[in-house]
């Protein structure tokens, strides 16, 4: 369950400072409570989703009249309408947290998760399905990095924080077409668009999937839909 936890109160100030007014705030995965004593203190509406039942029953001690503790997975959660969404989230479901957010209203989500994560999210130099389907969805800012030395037990990685906020999707086709299309490219991604698709703009033909940018890609899908066809060779 990705169970490091973080032993900076100053680091943890740093994330709950990057929200904004106290609002009603989704914590994901509180563990300890390092990021919730500070959101109590501040006078946030929390809802704290931990799926561990030994974590949530030592949670019970931070009782307090603005604090909702709920012990259940929060990928099993039904989507809602928050201010703010906040976690230290577990390294390994962090593309389906990232995406199962989008279910949910906010205006801010600040999350921290593993430093290569957080990179290929944040930035297009390794162009890829993660960072298209992030960038249709959010707009992201890395705001900095977070050695390992800060979490116990120590992890085998180092940590970054991301502010993700919600973008209106206005395609013409359903985001899971464009994920159709963004398997069959970046499946292939040494071979030129040409030698992928059978449509294709001409000014796009040369190049390969890893040098297009975002706005090249969604022009492609939105030809390719409008064409009724994702056919590759
Ligand atoms: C990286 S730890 C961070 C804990 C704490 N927020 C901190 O910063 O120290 C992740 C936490 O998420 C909890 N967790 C793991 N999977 C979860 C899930 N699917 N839904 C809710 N909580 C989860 C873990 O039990 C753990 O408490």
């Amino acid at each position: 369950m990705g169970q490091v936890f973080l032993q900076s109160r100053r680091i943890a100030e740093y994330e709950v400072d990057l929200l904004g007014e106290p609002g009603t705030v989704l914590e994901i995965g509180p563990g300890h409570g390092v990021l919730t004593k500070i959101l109590v203190e501040r006078g946030f509406k929390i809802t704290a989703v931990e799926k561990d039942r030994y974590i949530f029953g030592e949670l019970q001690s931070l009782r307090a009249a603005n604090l909702n503790l709920i012990n259940m997975d929060f990928l099993d959660m039904a989507p809602g309408s928050y201010d703010y969404i906040i976690g230290n989230i577990p390294y390994s479901i962090s593309s389906p947290i990232v995406f199962k957010l989008y279910e949910f209203e906010f205006r801010r989500s600040v999350i921290m998760v593993q430093k290569e994560f957080a990179e290929k999210i944040a930035f297009p130099d390794d162009m890829s399905r993660l960072y298209v389907n992030a960038h249709v969805r959010y707009n992201v800012e890395l705001k900095r990095y977070v050695s390992r030395k800060n979490f116990n037990p120590q992890p085998e990685v180092d940590s970054a924080i991301l502010v993700l906020e919600k973008k209106k999707y206005e395609e013409p086709y359903p985001l899971e077409f464009l994920d159709g299309v963004l398997v069959q490219m970046f499946s292939k991604k040494r071979k030129k668009l040409s030698n992928i698709f059978d449509i294709c703009p001409e000014d796009l033909a040369d190049k390969r999937p890893s040098n297009l940018t975002v706005s090249e890609i969604l022009g492609l899908a939105r030809l390719l839909f409008d064409s009724g066809s994702s056919a590759h060779r």
